[in-house]
């Protein structure tokens, strides 16, 4: 058909649908979750926060409502800010040795005077569903079956959904966080996508994302990664959550953007994730399917193939 006059020649990208891939996933855990019940085992996953962080309330809010949407047990431990790293430790070995829990996530980043290293050392790694345990980290690193960090899992999913087999394809991961960046190019290198992590040290970052077919933004740097920093038809996935005020919502409104400043990449990109509706959604759903990997490796069940990655 032909374009009407007035819109430019230029393609745009595709919008990667998170929230409706997220929605899929979460409805193949549902029937996983249901076969489970049906062998004796309901998957539990405990939310653990720390303090009254509001972003973080939202998420573990939304944990909750995805937890009990997809038939399991979900158990959730508030902690005032105050709380010392014994009583946290106290909670985590409860968790560890209570057989209705498969799942221990504790929310990050913990307030001042909490050594996050040490609580994460003490989460038993199998029932690591954030995969951050070093256990899972050195596993994945050397190929084993691990827990694996559920941002990148998500990221990778779309990103497999996206393109099919990533061999030979350039990648950019820019971030080098535990949490993100860095497990984040592990999966990429296992996918046989030439890798490179980009990072505040970095020098020509434009130049080094120009050479992507994969971008991966995972800085908290609002809307930093710009257009013209990305190759025509790359697929652009923007893992940053960022609140900005939007005045034009009303005094004191916030609203989300992402790494990546979307208008300009929208316009070179192939295939870009929206923020909101993007890597956030994938994150909860493969938190789920982590739970259930892990109920059922817990109970000598193998764990659903789909759901290996
Ligand atoms: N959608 C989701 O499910 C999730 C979203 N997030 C979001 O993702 C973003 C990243 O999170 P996280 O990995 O925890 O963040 P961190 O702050 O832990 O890491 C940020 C990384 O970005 C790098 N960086 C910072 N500034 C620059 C710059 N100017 N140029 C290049 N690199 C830079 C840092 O480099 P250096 O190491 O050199 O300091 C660091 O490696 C945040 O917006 C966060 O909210 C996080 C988790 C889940
Ligand atoms: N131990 C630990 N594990 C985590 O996985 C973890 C964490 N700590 N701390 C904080 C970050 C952040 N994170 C998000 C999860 C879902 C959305 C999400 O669902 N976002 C929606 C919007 C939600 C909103 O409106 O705020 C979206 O992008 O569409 C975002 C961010 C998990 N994290």
């Amino acid at each position: 058909m032909d374009q009407p006059t007035s819109v430019p020649a230029s393609s745009t990208a595709r919008i990667i649908d998170g929230k409706a891939f997220a929605a899929g996933l979460r409805a193949r855990i549902a029937g996983h979750v249901t076969a489970l019940k049906a062998q004796g085992v309901t998957p539990g996953l405990a939310v653990v926060l720390v303090g009254e962080d509001p972003a973080s309330e939202v998420y573990v809010r939304n944990k909750g409502i995805a937890t009990a949407e997809a038939g399991m047990q979900g158990f959730e431990h508030k902690l005032p800010a105050d709380a010392s790293q014994e009583t946290l430790l106290e909670l985590i070995a409860r968790l560890n040795a209570d057989p209705a829990v498969h799942g221990i996530l504790v929310q990050l980043p913990l307030p001042g005077g909490l050594d996050a290293d040490k609580v994460i050392d003490a989460i038993a790694p199998e029932k690591d569903v954030d995969g951050f345990h070093v256990q899972n980290v050195g596993r994945l690193a050397t190929g084993m079956d691990a827990m694996v960090s559920c941002t990148p899992l998500g990221c990778l999913m779309m990103l497999r959904d996206q393109l099919g087999d990533l061999s030979g394809l350039e990648a950019v991961v820019v971030g080098r966080s535990n949490i993100v960046g860095k497990p984040m190019a592990q999966l990429l290198l296992r996918e046989n996508c030439t890798v490179t992590i980009a990072h505040s040290r970095t020098r020509d970052l434009a130049g080094v994302c120009r050479r992507a077919d994969i971008v991966v933004a995972a800085v908290g740097r609002p809307r930093m990664v710009q257009g013209d920093w990305i190759k025509p038809g790359a697929t652009v996935i923007d893992v940053g959550i960022n609140r900005i005020p939007a005045p034009e919502r009303g005094e004191g409104r916030v609203r989300l953007v992402g790494d990546v400043d979307f208008d300009s990449a929208v316009q070179v990109a192939g295939a870009i994730t929206p923020v909101p509706g993007g890597v956030g959604p994938m994150t909860i759903a493969c938190l789920l399917a982590n739970t259930v990997i892990a109920a059922s490796r817990l109970n000598g069940i193998a764990p659903p193939a789909d759901l290996a990655y």
